[in-house]
């Protein structure tokens, strides 16, 4: 059964806590979005770790160098994943493999501004990677005519463990479903929500 991954993109540490207590009953991993992280520094992980102790933490650096430091600062803090940058180079990657190894953790390569997102998908899954984010970030969702359904058939081919963010809703969560993504990523759809617990409890009776 695919995994239902909240990001929260808010900036407060207090903020990201509450959403996460209305919506931890129906996520399997709790996302620090970057700005959150660049926000609120890494007690920001610590502090959602310590509160949900049995939910994957999921700390979205997008680390572009570095990789086996950068890894090791989010796993010391709490995360069980990482995100690398999958237009950087294979060693960042492998060096945040390295640590992800050395803490029994897991490192998520973020395909956002890839060209190629499938080839370069199965090309990092070489690395040891645990999955990758097929992503459409949220200024690429701005864009006119985006779709999300090209990430849903980028899933469908890939061949190899993905997750889907870039907008996944109530209207597109069972396609996300049946692309055979493992991990289905909702932002907005749920901080963005009147009812953020409603929203994450319906997106989850999608999934299963
Ligand atoms: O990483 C992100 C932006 O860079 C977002 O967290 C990700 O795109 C999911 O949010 P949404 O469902 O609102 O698109």
């Amino acid at each position: 059964m695919a995994k239902l991954q909240v990001a929260i993109d808010l900036l407060k540490t207090e903020d990201a806590l509450a959403l996460a207590t209305k919506v931890a009953p129906y996520v399997d991993i709790i996302e620090l979005g970057t700005p959150l992280i660049k926000s609120e520094g890494l007690a920001a992980i610590t502090a959602i770790k310590n509160a949900f102790p049995d939910k994957k933490v999921f700390a979205d650096f997008k680390t572009a160098d570095a990789g086996e430091l950068e890894a090791d600062m989010a796993f010391k803090a709490g995360a069980d994943y990482i995100t690398i940058l999958g237009s950087t180079g294979n060693s960042t990657i492998a060096g945040a493999v390295k640590a992800a190894k050395a803490h029994g953790k897991g490192v998520v390569v973020d395909t956002i501004g890839v060209a190629d997102r499938v080839k370069r998908a199965q090309e990092v899954t070489e690395l040891g990677v645990a999955f990758v984010e097929l992503h459409a970030g949220l200024d690429e969702q701005a864009e006119e005519g985006y779709s999300i359904q090209v990430l849903i058939d980028e899933a469908a081919r890939a061949g190899v463990p993905v997750s889907i963010a870039g907008g996944v809703n109530l209207d597109s969560i069972k396609a996300v479903k049946d692309s055979g993504a493992v991990v289905a990523v909702a932002g907005g759809a749920i901080y963005g929500a009147e009812d953020p617990a409603e929203a994450a409890k319906a997106l989850r009776a999608l999934l299963n």
